[in-house]
C-alpha cells in the first residue's frame, strides 16, 4: 500500500454534480447480494491488507481532512459547536501538525438545522463548509413539504451540503417510485447545497435493499450515499459499505457519475478510519480518499486520531484527558 500524500490543505471540496436519471428499476432489481459473501471480503480487506507503519501518519491526515466533524445531539448549543468549529480549523495541535509537517482542517462541519447560523459564523473565511442534517432527521417521518421547506431554510441559512434521510417505510415494502419522488424533490429543494442521502442501512433489513435504495438515491440525483443518522440501533457497518461502493461503482460505470460515499456512525478509532479508507482504496482507487468523494460522518474519531499521530511524532501516548472530545 502506497504512502498518501500530507500535502493537506482542502482540496476542491465539492465534485460536478450528479445529474441523476429516470427511475431505472433494471439497474437493482433482482440483484443479490450475498451477505456471507460480502462479510468475508470485509474482514479481508482489514486482515489481508495492513498499512505500513510509517505511511499510517499520512492515512491518518488524510482522515482528517475528510471527517464531516459531528455534534447532533438534544442538548447542542451555540457554545458547543462554536468549539467543535475550532477544532475543524486546528484538528490536532500545532506542534504536532508542525512536526508532520501538514496543514490540515475537517472536510466539513455537520449540525442540525438551527445550529448552522453559528457555524456559518464560526467557519467564515476558512472554506470549511457547513452540512446540515434535514428532512426530520434522524427518522424522516414529517410530512413531505415540511421536509422539503426545512432543507430550504437551512440552505438559506448557509449549509452548503444537506444531509437528507429517506422514508425507511419505502424500501421496506419496495415502493421505488415513492422513494425516486421523494429523492429528487429533496434534491431540487437543495438548490446548489450538495445533498447527501442517509439510507439508515440498520433499519433497511437486507443487503439488496441496500443496494437498491443506494441505486435509487443516486438515479434521483444524490451526491453522496451515506449509510447511517448515527442514531439507529446499527450503524456503519464494512459489509454495508461495501455494498454501497458496489452500487456506487455499478451506477458510475453505467452513467459516467462519480458520486461519493460517506459510512457514518459508530466508529471511534484511528483503526476505523484506516479500515474505511482501505476499503475505499480497493474498491474504488485513489480519487475516492478525497473528500470530494468521501466523508467519515464522525462525532468521537477526531480524539483517537490525535492521540495516535502525537504517538507517531512523539513516541509516547498523552493522557487521553489532554485531548479534548471531539
Ligand atoms: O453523521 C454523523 C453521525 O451522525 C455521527 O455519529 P456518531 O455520533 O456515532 O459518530
Amino acid at each position: 500500500m502506497t504512502s498518501l500524500p500530507a500535502t493537506a490543505t482542502q482540496m476542491a471540496l465539492h465534485h460536478a454534480r450528479n445529474a441523476g436519471t429516470a427511475l431505472e428499476p433494471a439497474m437493482f432489481e433482482g440483484h443479490a447480494v450475498n451477505r456471507s459473501a460480502a462479510e468475508k471480503r470485509a474482514a479481508q480487506l482489514t486482515t489481508r491488507r495492513s498499512v505500513k507503519k510509517a505511511h499510517q501518519a499520512a492515512w491518518l491526515v488524510n482522515a482528517i481532512r475528510c471527517i464531516d466533524l459531528t455534534t447532533l445531539a438534544g442538548d447542542d448549543t451555540a457554545g458547543r459547536v462554536r468549539r467543535l468549529c475550532a477544532k475543524a480549523r486546528q484538528p490536532i495541535r500545532p506542534d504536532i501538525a508542525e512536526a508532520l509537517g501538514v496543514t490540515v482542517t475537517t472536510g466539513a462541519v455537520c449540525v442540525y438545522p438551527t445550529m448552522v447560523p453559528h457555524a456559518v459564523e464560526a467557519l467564515e473565511g476558512t472554506g470549511i463548509p457547513v452540512a446540515s442534517v434535514a428532512t426530520g432527521f434522524p427518522a424522516g417521518l414529517m410530512p413531505l413539504p415540511l421536509r422539503l421547506e426545512e432543507i430550504r431554510w437551512a440552505v438559506q441559512q448557509g449549509a452548503q451540503e444537506i444531509d437528507i434521510v429517506i422514508t425507511r417505510e419505502h424500501v421496506l415494502t419496495g415502493n421505488w417510485p415513492a422513494l425516486y419522488d421523494e429523492v429528487k424533490a429533496m434534491r431540487e429543494a437543495c438548490g446548489d447545497a450538495h445533498l447527501k442521502a442517509i439510507l439508515a442501512t440498520g433499519d433497511l433489513a437486507t443487503l439488496g435493499n441496500v443496494y437498491a435504495a443506494s441505486m435509487v438515491a443516486m438515479q434521483a440525483g444524490a451526491d453522496f450515499i451515506k449509510t447511517s443518522t448515527g442514531k439507529e440501533g446499527v450503524n456503519a457497518t464494512l459489509p454495508v459499505s461495501l455494498t454501497m461502493v458496489r452500487a456506487l461503482r455499478d451506477y458510475g460505470a453505467i452513467t459516467g457519475e462519480r458520486i461519493g460515499f460517506k459510512p457514518a456512525g459508530g466508529m471511534k478509532t484511528a483503526k476505523d478510519a484506516i479500515a474505511w479508507q482501505i476499503l475505499m482504496r480497493e474498491e474504488l482507487g485513489r480519487d475516492w480518499l478525497e473528500p470530494d468523494l468521501f466523508r467519515l460522518g464522525a462525532s468521537s474519531m477526531l480524539g483517537d486520531i490525535e492521540r495516535q499521530l502525537e504517538h507517531h511524532v512523539t513516541g509516547r501516548y498523552a493522557a487521553a484527558h489532554r485531548h479534548a472530545p471531539s
